[in-house]
């Protein structure tokens, strides 16, 4: 457009993608760039907000409750940062889990739920070949997987419910294979970032299983009901690209920067208001989880309403055997 500076350019494309809510998708073409808009962009919002660094941080390696190291995964916490990683340390095995890993990520997950310091945790698998291949297939007897016990069981399904509802992002990050259970697990996650090596696919029908719980109904919201029969009935494997057209992944970027774009996304969320954030996750998860997403979210509510002056008389009544006094307490629109 003659006669424009590359300042009016700028301005004319924020306007134009505040008008239609939709970013230029190309820089090359002068416009921004989602992915890096916040980079890019200088607004107050981003004046304020600022960018977030992308070193990796110093993790300290965390025992098990017993002060034992784990076997089967390795629980690290960022030095001086509200971040935990825990990692499914089963390489050999492209990462497949045994009934004791689930366990072991189950103690891992519940700790950092506990730590109060801790706002955002990341699911990985160890090196670079896979995330998780899912079940242990030569673990799996005649009712579900066994180790240590002489009779099956399926508690990957426990683990699934414990990210859904577990109160702080979980994010998966993924660098190759994430397939058949595994795949399922950066589903239940809250996001999933992917290098560019990842593989993504459900393989039950092929090996003569499925999980037709959250592995099916997780899928069908993230990518619609006809790519998720695709999926299913298919057990083709699909490339991170192609991952990120169907919306299964949040970001693709090159397997050297995965951990460091990871990082970027935790920090984004520690700056952020954690009780903001601990409602949202409950909020969108509770629909699809039925009753038990309605508690969740409620439970939020009652978590609130405890931190209130009205709150506080009705316990307080209670304790001093008095009748409550609500009647400071407006009736509001
Ligand atoms: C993941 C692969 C595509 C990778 O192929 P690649 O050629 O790179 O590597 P290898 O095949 O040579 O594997 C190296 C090494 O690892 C072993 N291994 C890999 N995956 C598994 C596994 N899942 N179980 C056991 N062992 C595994 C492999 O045998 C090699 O060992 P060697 O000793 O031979 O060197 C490819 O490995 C692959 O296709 N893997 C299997 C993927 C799969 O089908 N997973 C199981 C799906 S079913 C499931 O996960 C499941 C679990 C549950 O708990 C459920 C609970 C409730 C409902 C449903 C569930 C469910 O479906």
């Amino acid at each position: 457009m003659a006669g424009m500076t590359q300042k009016d350019l700028d301005l004319v494309n924020r306007r134009m993608a505040s008008v239609t809510g939709h970013f230029t998708p190309s820089a090359e073409s002068g416009g921004i760039s989602m992915s890096n808009c916040s980079g890019r962009l200088n607004d107050s919002y981003h004046r304020v907000h600022g960018e977030v660094p992308g070193f990796i941080p110093e993790w300290k390696q965390v025992p098990d409750e017993t002060g034992k190291p784990y076997t089967d995964i390795i629980y690290e916490k960022a030095v001086g940062e509200g971040i935990a990683k825990i990692t499914i340390n089963r390489p050999e095995r492209r990462n497949a889990f045994r009934p004791h890993t689930v366990k072991e990520l189950m103690r891992a997950f519940n700790d950092a739920r506990d730590d109060t310091t801790i706002g955002v945790i990341i699911f990985t698998g160890k090196g670079t070949q896979a995330f998780c291949s899912g079940g242990d297939q030569s673990f799996r007897g005649k009712n579900g997987y066994s180790d240590y016990d002489d009779f099956g069981r399926l508690n990957v399904l426990d683990l699934q419910v414990q990210i859904r509802r577990l109160p702080k992002p979980v994010i998966a990050m993924v660098a190759g294979y994430a397939v058949g259970g595994g795949h399922v697990l950066h589903m239940v996650c809250d996001m999933t970032i992917a290098a560019d090596n990842a593989v993504f696919g459900q393989t039950g029908p092929k090996v003569g299983s499925f999980d037709a719980g959250y592995g099916a109904s997780v899928m069908d919201r993230l990518i619609g009901p006809k790519k998720a029969r695709e999926m299913w009935f298919m057990a083709r494997f699909y490339t991170a690209a192609e991952a990120d057209k169907m919306g299964l992944i949040n970001k693709v970027v090159p397997l050297e920067h995965l951990e460091e774009e990871t990082i970027k996304w935790c920090r984004e969320i520690m700056r952020n208001s954690p009780m903001a954030i601990r409602v949202l996750k409950s909020a969108l998860n509770a629909v699809d989880d039925g009753h038990s997403g309605l508690q969740q979210i409620a439970g939020d509510g009652t978590l609130l309403f405890y931190g209130t002056e009205e709150g506080a008389e009705g316990k307080n009544s209670y304790l001093q055997h008095r009748k409550p006094d609500f009647s400071k307490f407006p009736r509001l629109p």
